[in-house]
């Protein structure tokens, strides 16, 4: 049987429509739900196996994106949110109440400085750009996978599209580097 992974991806990916302009995040309370507002098409929505990220009961990946955080307003209900590691990079607001990760905006000296993460499956709405490719595989083993599924779980993401990688994929790796580059004067600025 095939592994299974995230339940936006298990099934064939989400499709994208050209009129998505944005939408509400909503998190899972039935009662008092937080709401977050984004604005425009979300960037670089992949699957992401790392322990910090928001996963949805039973699921192995999280699925993440990014928008600007300008773009990320939260509109109801902002009183039950935390952010739950005031030390990391993305600083991820999490409802206090079902655990739902709302936004996560970068606000250190970063190349992703200026963005916030946000989960796009607790969007209203559908047509947000799917996942396209898979980052922190390996790191899916720190949640307790047994290291004899990692060939499975590969194979399986590449059926899917999904190419897995140990850490992000080369566009944002590059990118990363470059902005790093620039600032030390390898490269210049
Ligand atoms: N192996 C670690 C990797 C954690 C990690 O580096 N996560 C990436 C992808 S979300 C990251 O950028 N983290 C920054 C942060 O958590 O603030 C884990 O699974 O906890
Ligand atoms: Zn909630
Ligand atoms: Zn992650």
């Amino acid at each position: 049987m095939a592994e299974k992974l995230h339940p936006k991806i298990d099934n064939g990916l989400p499709r994208e429509s050209a009129s998505f302009a944005g939408g509400t995040l909503v998190c899972a309370c039935t009662s008092k739900p937080v709401k977050v507002k984004v604005k425009g098409q979300i960037a670089h929505n992949h699957a992401c196996g790392c322990t910090k990220c928001w996963k949805p009961e039973g699921a192995v990946f999280s699925v993440v994106a990014v928008a600007g955080t300008g773009d990320v307003t939260v509109i109801e209900n902002g009183d039950k949110l935390k952010v739950i590691d005031p030390s990391a990079l993305i600083q991820r607001h999490a409802c206090t109440q079902c655990g739902v990760h709302m936004h996560g905006p970068v606000e250190r000296d970063h190349p992703f400085k200026g963005l916030s993460f946000i989960h796009p499956e607790r969007f209203e709405e559908d047509g947000w750009s799917p996942p396209g490719f898979t980052a922190f595989v390996s790191s899916i083993i720190e949640s307790g996978v047994d290291p004899s599924r990692m060939d499975g779980i590969r194979g399986r993401l590449r059926t899917i599209g999904l190419e897995p990688y140990d850490c992000l994929n080369p566009g944002l790796m590059d990118y990363i580097a470059t902005w790093t580059a620039k600032k030390s004067g390898a490269l210049p600025a």
